[in-house]
This record gives C-alpha cells, sequence and structure tokens, in this order.
C-alpha cells in the first residue's frame, strides 16, 4: 500500500516515473534468502526482471548470484559486485562475443541451449586455454498453465535443447575437451501461479537426473529455473510470496542424489510488487459509451498489457471522491492497444490526478521503450 506520505510527496514530482519501495524489496530478498537457506537452496537473481542498479544493490547485497541472459547483463552483474563464481549465462543466442567476455569473466556456468552451443563454446574457450562450465538447458515438455506467450517448456518453444537431442549432446561433449558438464537446467515459462505444475517438472527432472547418471554424468547441480508467479489482482494482501511453500515442492519431489545442489532463478517474484507506476491525467474523456482516462504514461512505460493483455491493479491514488465510474484507462501512444485497462472502476477523476499502476517492478522499466521519441521513465525510491 502506498503510504499517505508516500503520495504527498509525489504531489511535487514530475510524472511518470516508478516507484520503488525498497523497503518491501528487503523484505521479500530476506523471506526468500532465508526459505531457501532452510532446504539448502541456491537463488539466482533472473537480471531481465529488473536491472535498475538500486534493485541490483538489494539483491547482491542478500548474496543470492545473477542469472544472465546477455553479454551486458553478465557486465552489469559484475560491475554492481556480483561475484562471477556466481554468475550463470543463459540465451538462445549467444554471440561470439558475450561468450568470449563470460569465459574471460569466469563465470560460473553457461546455460547451453543448443547442440551446436557447445561445439562454440569449446572452440572459443579452447583458444583462450580454458574450460568452461556448462549446463544443458534441456525442453521438458511441461506445460506451464501461464500466458501461451510466456510460456517456454513446451516442445514447440525455442528454448533449450529436446529430450530426443540429448545422445547428441552427449556425443558432443566428449569432442569437447574444453567443457565440464555440472548441470542441467530448466525454465518452464513466467507467472506460474499453480505449484502442481513444479510437481510435474520434478518429475522430469529426476528422470532426466538419472538419465545422464546411466550415461556417466554425476550432475553437480540440478537448475530448475525460475517462473514463480505474483498476485496482480491483491498486491497490499500478497505483497510478499510464500516462498517456504514453493521450495518446499522441490524439496519434497526432488530427488537428489548425495551433494547435489539445487538452483533457482527467480527474477519475478523478487521484485515485482516492490514497483508501481505513477503517473497523472492529462485529460478526462466522457463519450457516449466510454469514459477514458488519459494518463501521461503509456505502453512505452508499461509494455505488459499491450503485449500480454496484462492485468495490473489501477488506482487513483489522490481523488477524494466517493462516486464510483468506470474508465478505460489509456496512454498517448500512437497505438489502438496503448491501454492499461478496460471498464476499471475508479473514484471519479480529473486531470491532474495521480494513478499508480501497481505490481510493476518486474518487466516494467526494463522493458520500456522510446518509442514515439519518449523520454527515457525516471525512478524514485523510499
Ligand atoms: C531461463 C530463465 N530463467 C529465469 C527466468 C525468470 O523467470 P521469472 O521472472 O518468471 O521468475 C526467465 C524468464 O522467464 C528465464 O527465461
Ligand atoms: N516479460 C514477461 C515474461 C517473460 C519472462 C522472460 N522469459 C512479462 O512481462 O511477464
Amino acid at each position: 500500500m502506498l503510504s499517505k506520505d508516500t503520495i504527498a510527496r509525489f504531489g511535487n514530482l514530475e510524472t511518470p516515473f516508478y516507484y520503488y519501495d525498497l523497503g518491501l524489496l528487503d523484505q521479500t530478498l530476506e523471506t526468500c534468502r532465508s526459505a531457501a537457506e532452510k532446504f539448502g537452496f541456491h537463488v539466482h537473481y533472473a537480471l531481465k526482471a529488473n536491472f535498475n542498479e538500486q534493485v541490483l544493490q538489494a539483491v547482491r547485497k542478500t548474496g543470492f548470484g545473477a542469472d544472465c541472459v546477455s553479454g551486458n547483463e553478465v557486465k552489469k552483474a559484475i560491475e554492481l559486485g556480483f561475484d562471477p563464481g556466481k554468475v550463470v549465462f543463459a540465451g538462445v543466442g549467444k554471440s561470439d562475443k558475450e561468450i568470449i567476455e563470460a569465459l574471460n569473466s569466469d563465470i560460473y556456468c553457461f546455460n547451453v541451449e543448443s547442440v551446436q552451443e557447445l561445439g562454440i563454446i569449446n572452440g572459443l574457450a579452447a583458444e583462450r586455454g580454458k574450460t568452461a562450465r556448462v549446463a544443458i538447458r534441456i525442453n521438458p515438455n511441461v506445460d506451464a498453465h501461464t500466458h501461451q506467450y510466456i510460456t517456454t517448456g513446451l516442445e514447440e518453444n525455442k528454448f533449450g535443447v529436446n529430450q530426443w537431442e540429448l545422445n547428441s549432446c552427449i556425443k558432443e561433449l566428449k569432442a569437447c575437451p574444453n567443457l565440464k558438464l555440472i548441470g542441467i537446467h530448466f525454465h518452464i515459462g513466467s507467472q506460474i501461479t499453480n505449484l502442481e505444475v513444479f510437481k510435474s517438472l520434478c518429475v522430469k527432472v529426476n528422470e532426466l537426473n538419472s538419465w545422464f547418471e546411466d550415461h556417466g554424468y554425476q550432475l553437480q547441480i540440478l537448475n530448475v529455473g525460475g517462473g514463480l508467479g505474483v498476485d496482480y489482482h491483491a498486491p497490499d494482501e500478497n505483497s510478499i510470496n510464500d516462498f517456504e511453500s514453493y521450495f518446499s515442492i522441490f524439496d519434497q519431489f526432488l530427488e537428489r542424489r548425495n551433494d547435489q545442489e539445487v538452483h533457482f532463478e527467480l527474477g519475478r517474484a523478487l521484485v515485482a510488487q516492490c514497483g508501481s507506476l505513477i503517473s497523472r491525467i492529462l485529460y478526462v474523456k466522457n463519450g457516449l459509451k466510454k469514459n477514458f482516462l488519459i494518463l501521461d504514461a503509456g505502453m512505452t512505460e508499461l509494455m505488459r498489457p499491450a503485449l500480454y493483455q496484462a492485468y495490473h491493479k489501477i488506482e487513483n491514488i489522490s481523488s477524494l471522491s466517493d462516486v464510483q465510474v468506470k474508465y478505460d484507462v489509456v496512454g498517448p501512444i500512437c497505438e489502438s492497444t496503448d491501454c492499461f485497462g478496460k471498464e476499471v472502476e475508479l473514484p471519479e477523476s480529473i486531470r491532474g490526478d495521480l494513478m499508480a499502476i501497481r505490481t510493476a517492478g518486474a518487466y516494467g522499466e526494463v522493458m520500456s521503450s522510446g518509442y514515439n521519441l519518449r523520454e527515457r521513465v525516471k525512478s524514485v525510491y523510499s
């Protein structure tokens, strides 16, 4: 909940901007850290969810590692003080330049997404007299029951290698003396709210763990990715995930060998609820059939509703009116999908009112764009 003092402070600020509640972020990180510690699990924060420096500093202080998906994310994590020994690098299209930089930084592990990539990393490592630690990202063909655009673990998705390619992976690994296979990696999708899905993932991981054992590989790491969803409808009631219940599923259903480590790559569940996009109403348009609130923020600042029809709770945080009106809440961008919500019930609103679009800390600021030559969105913290 945004406090009265915080809202009063916004009154003097130019909008739009992202507001981050760093206190809530710290509490969320600490809840996750202590739950993971209880089970002896390791967490790498997925930078793609939010690489705002203040957010990253808080994550780094917690002691989490970094899960990166580009050379620049690897560079940023290391520059901000993450231990290279806790940096992992995934991505279906790692360029040679990105691989070389990651090798030079001695990162912990490459999460490899194709048979061909194994050979490329091996060649680049050999040229530098290095051995690269790798984990194979396997597509487990588990349905994450999430939005079709953010599911990643089905055979029709571009991510990872399919199970029928595993023999080729082993053959390639045998021909790659500069690679050390340390684990297997999975990530089945994002915004997963049905925790049963993770049980199905565990069953697959167990099967594949045994498969590698049967082929002579004792894996050090089982990396089960991220994907834990958050409550977009009730950000105040459920501001921090129940990380203990989430981790306990893996504790119960994963068949770990003696020293095997379990790694997680959480993004959204760590940072979504601490961020809100704050905006002002520019115009109120009352039509015959619809009332529009036109905000000074749009899909350029928060793309999720336009891209995935994603729901975000919208609040008028300055209106004192008791009258409730339904509005379509839209942005100023020259696109019809530039809409944050349709038929949203809000207190009667006027030009200048402050609006908060909640649960915007993950995949918000980082996905903003300069379309329509918009200014880069600013951030405010408390
Ligand atoms: C490989 C990988 N790991 C981790 C994540 C983080 O996912 P989430 O933010 O849903 O926890 C993603 C994004 O979906 C991903 O693609
Ligand atoms: N960017 C997405 C999720 C994809 C996560 C990365 N694989 C979102 O806003 O929900």
